[in-house]
């Protein structure tokens, strides 16, 4: 068989990347003038615009003939079907059934439902103050303690559906090991009122557990009661037994599976912020906007297919245009962590360097993942979008309608966001960059020698997606969208998109370096390591 790179599809990519070379994306507007209607589709309350992109329909059927080449129908069909896709830890790939009916896994949707009854029944407790602390009072805060995915997602979510949030509760989330992060958070907070949630899938995450062993102290101490955790803990993780070990209620344990990734858990009990911060039937609406999507991805043909569609244009940047980094860049506040959040699901699930058998790969992978809201970015770092030597395929995501219609501030908003795809599409020519500066009054010497610096080469490709107000459906869309994406790029690359060995070896390392900084153990380590670790200690002694 032919290796990914050698196969006639990719070679004829390659060809069509040469031809595509010589137009602009603004000529191939001129030349066609459906292009936008074209290149356009929406699914489950999500419209994508594709047209600002170095294609044309022979490059559209050559990228969908690559998804179908590489098994991209069967491949999803296999995730809904629950095959053991996660092949180096044996494991199924179904956060798909902690939102939609999947029929043919009644198992998995049994624990499901059962999961999120309880997770109803809490929240209810919670919210109508049936649940006190062990003083007696209400509980006001909610402290998530968690990292990686069991962080990300439900501070994203929460963040982005501040509208929603019930006014009498407020949340919070730790996640770093620097105590700064805890102590900071705690500082605020009254410890009569504070519910802690440490969530962790495996219940051995040292950030997680050194967190949550002195937010307990602080409580027990503050509190003066050694059984205040009963009231004040829950745990959500899949590791109960270790759970319990650490104090926690077996009653007040909620449940995960193996069956589910920690960057694809937002959607079980990892989403109870979410659902105690907007609401249980909030958090049921964005598990419903996620089915939406999933239902959109598994029953459409990859042509029309969104997260297929977006799959390719990554595939077709990365691969055949040298692109390194991809810029996730939402124009609304609300989406604040969203590309943090897009970073772990992209970047641990297909930062990979082998294919699934193990082999070395020929080709680039995932790219680096890396952005911020509109327009703050554009006072900061679109400078190296529109001058920089590097290439950065954007995706920029705005709503129609904004949460605070205040004054013009949205119109402006979304005008902002428009301009910059529109910017970086056309450029600015050394001819019109050489008139401004007449115009400015310089002479043409003198704007002849400026007008290389003004000059923008435009033709940089974009996606914008559009959607009408930012909602928990909208949002629930929005992320299986990336979600599957990510998966589909995997398919590609023939990568395992579903483990993350390579964070092992830096808390290996961790579990040795840390015991020689208190002197429990020797340094053996490489001349830079020991030297620090001699600062350290040198430091520690004399401050003693
Ligand atoms: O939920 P936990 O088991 O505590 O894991 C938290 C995080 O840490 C790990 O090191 C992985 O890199 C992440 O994929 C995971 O989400």
């Amino acid at each position: 068989m032919n290796t990914l790179t050698q196969s006639p599809v990719w070679q004829a990519l390659t060809k069509q990347r040469q031809q595509l070379e010589h137009m602009s994306i603004a000529g191939l507007f001129e030349q066609d003038p459906q292009r936008a209607e074209k290149y356009t589709l929406s699914a489950a309350g999500i419209t994508l615009d594709f047209s600002k992109h170095h294609i044309n329909d022979p490059t559209v059927s050559l990228l969908t003939q690559l998804a179908q080449s590489r098994g991209v129908p069967a491949a999803i069909n296999a995730m809904f079907s629950g095959e053991k896709l996660n092949n180096t830890e044996n494991r199924q790939v179904l956060h798909v059934a902690l939102r939609g009916d999947c029929k043919h896994l009644p198992e998995q949707r049994a624990v499901v439902r059962s999961a999120l009854q309880k997770m109803a029944d809490f929240v209810n407790q919670i919210h109508s103050g049936h649940w006190r602390g062990a003083t007696g009072e209400r509980i006001t805060d909610v402290v998530n303690i968690g990292i990686g995915g069991s962080d990300l997602g439900p501070k994203m979510v929460c963040r982005a559906l501040t509208p929603y949030q019930a006014p009498t509760l407020s949340t919070h989330f730790v996640s770093n090991v620097d105590g700064a992060d805890l102590s900071e958070t705690l500082k605020h907070l009254n410890p009569a009122n504070t519910l802690f949630v440490v969530a962790s899938k495996t219940f051995t995450t040292a950030e997680t557990l050194t967190n949550a062993r002195s937010a307990q102290a602080w409580l027990n101490g503050n509190l003066n009661d050694a059984g205040a955790t009963a009231q004040h803990f829950v745990a959500v993780t899949s590791a109960i037994d270790t759970a319990c070990e650490f104090g926690i209620r077996r009653d007040n344990i909620f449940p995960m599976w193996d069956w589910v990734g920690g960057r694809y858990s937002l959607w079980s009990a990892i989403g109870l912020p979410i659902a105690l911060a907007c609401g249980m039937m909030n958090f049921e609406r964005l598990l419903a906007g996620a089915a939406r999507m999933d239902q959109h991805f598994s029953d459409t043909a990859p042509e029309r297919n969104l997260p297929v569609i977006m799959a390719l244009l990554g595939v077709w940047y990365s691969n055949f245009w040298g692109a390194q980094s991809h810029a996730i860049l939402p124009y609304d506040h609300y989406l604040g962590e969203f590309t943090k959040y897009i970073q772990q699901l992209d970047m641990e699930s297909n930062g990979k360097r082998v294919n699934r058998r193990g082999d070395v790969v020929e080709h680039s992978t995932g790219p680096v993942i890396w952005g911020e809201v509109g327009t703050n970015g554009q006072h900061s770092f679109h400078q190296l979008l529109h001058q920089g030597s590097h290439r950065v395929p954007v995706d920029f995501i705005v709503s129609l309608a904004s949460h605070h219609p205040l004054a013009d501030h949205h119109s402006q908003l979304f005008a902002n966001c428009l301009s910059q795809s529109r910017a970086l599409m056309l450029g600015k020519s050394f001819e019109q960059a050489q008139a401004e500066f007449e115009q400015m009054g310089f002479n043409a010497d003198v704007a002849r020698t400026l007008a290389p610096h003004k000059m923008m080469p435009g033709n940089r490709p974009s996606s914008t997606l559009l959607f009408e107000k930012l909602s928990p459906d909208t949002l629930g869309a929005l992320i299986a969208l990336y979600e599957h994406k990510v998966f589909v790029q995997s398919v590609i690359w023939d990568i395992n998109a579903f483990d993350q060995w390579g964070v092992e070896l830096g808390k290996q390392l961790c579990n040795e370096i840390h015991p020689a900084l208190t002197g429990a153990s020797a340094s053996p380590f490489d001349g830079s390591t020991n030297a620090l670790v001699a600062r350290y200690q040198a430091h520690h002694h004399t401050n003693k």
